[in-house]
C-alpha cells in the first residue's frame, strides 16, 4: 500500500510572491495520488520542482546532496507554499528523500572529500601516535561510507554512480521525490531506473517524480499530471507534448531542423 494520498491546500492563498504568484499555485485545487507513481510533467517554469520542494518542506524529507531542507535559504518560499499545502496519507511514512538532480553533482564531490579528509586525519594522528584513539571518529565514517556506497561513488561515472546512489539509499516502504533523475542517465541507464523503481513498487515505495523524459514518462503503475496551463491535469502517456514530439521529431528530424 503506498503512503501518500491527496494533497489540498490549508487555506485559501491571498500571498502575491513567488511561490503564490505562480499560475499553477494560483489555481491549486490538490490532487490524488491513485497509484505508485505520479509523474509531473510540463513545459521550462510550470511549477514542477517548486511543488516537489514544498512537498518535501512539508513531508520534512531529507534532502540528498544538498543542505538540510530547512537551512536552504532558496527553499525558503517553497516552505512557505509547504506550510498551506494539507496532505493525507494511507500510512504514514517516514522513510524515503528528495532528490534534485542538480545536487548529485555536489554530493559525490562532497562524499569523496570527506573520505580523503579522514583519510587524511588517520594519517597525520598516526603519524604523532600510532594507537591514539583519536582515530576512531575517521574511521568510524570511512567505515560507513564502505558500508552505504562499496569503493566509492567518486570512481564511477556520473550515471553509474547516480544509479549507485538510487541502489544504496532506497528502502522498502518509503516516499520518494525525484526532481529530473533522468539527467545524468543515458537512455539505457533510464530503462535501469525504471526497472529498479519498478522492484521498489512492489517493496511498497512510492515516488513523485518531475521528469523531462519520455522513457520515465512511459513508467508502469504511474499516473501523469501535465502542469502547463496553469493547472494540473491528469493526461495519457501518447497525449504528453514531450512525448508526441519526440516521437515525430525521431521519425523524421529534418521536418524540422528546416524550419529552424
Ligand atoms: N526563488 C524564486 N524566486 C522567484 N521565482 C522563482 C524562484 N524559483 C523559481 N521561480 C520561478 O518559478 C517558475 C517555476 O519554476 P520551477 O523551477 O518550479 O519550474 P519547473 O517546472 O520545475 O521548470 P524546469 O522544467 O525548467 O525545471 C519559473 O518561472 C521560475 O523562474
Amino acid at each position: 500500500m503506498y503512503h501518500l494520498k491527496s494533497v489540498t491546500l490549508r487555506s485559501e492563498i491571498i500571498e502575491e510572491a513567488y511561490p503564490f504568484n505562480l499560475p499553477l499555485i494560483k489555481n491549486f485545487k490538490g490532487f490524488n495520488l491513485r497509484k505508485p507513481i505520479t509523474i509531473l510533467v510540463g513545459e521550462n517554469g510550470s511549477g514542477k520542482s517548486t511543488l516537489l520542494e514544498a512537498l518535501a518542506m512539508n513531508i520534512g524529507s531529507i534532502l540528498i546532496g544538498g543542505e538540510h531542507l530547512d537551512d536552504d535559504a532558496d527553499l525558503k518560499p517553497a516552505g512557505d507554499l509547504g506550510k498551506k499545502l494539507k496532505l493525507s496519507w494511507r500510512i504514514k511514512t517516514r522513510t524515503g528523500f528528495f532528490l534534485r538532480a542538480d545536487d548529485f553533482l555536489n554530493y559525490t564531490k562532497r562524499l569523496a572529500e570527506i573520505k580523503r579528509e579522514s583519510q587524511e586525519k588517520i594519517k597525520e594522528i598516526k603519524s604523532r601516535d600510532k594507537f591514539s584513539l583519536e582515530v576512531l571518529p575517521y574511521a568510524s565514517t570511512l567505515y560507513d561510507l564502505k558500508n552505504l556506497y562499496g569503493d566509492g561513488l567518486e570512481f564511477r561515472s556520473h550515471g553509474e554512480s547516480f544509479l549507485d546512489l538510487f541502489q544504496s539509499r532506497f528502502r522498502p516502504n518509503g516516499l520518494y521525490l525525484l526532481d529530473e533523475p533522468e539527467a545524468p542517465l543515458s537512455p539505457l541507464k533510464q530503462l535501469s531506473l525504471i526497472s529498479m523503481l519498478m522492484e521498489m513498487v512492489k517493496e511498497n515505495s512510492q515516488f513523485i517524480i518531475a521528469t523531462h523524459s519520455p522513457i520515465l514518462m512511459a513508467l508502469p503503475d504511474a499516473e501523469i499530471f501535465c502542469l502547463d496551463n496553469g493547472e494540473m491535469k491528469l493526461v495519457d502517456y501518447q497525449e504528453v507534448e514531450h512525448v508526441r514530439l519526440t516521437k515525430s521529431f525521431l521519425e523524421d528530424p529534418e521536418r524540422y531542423l528546416r524550419h529552424l
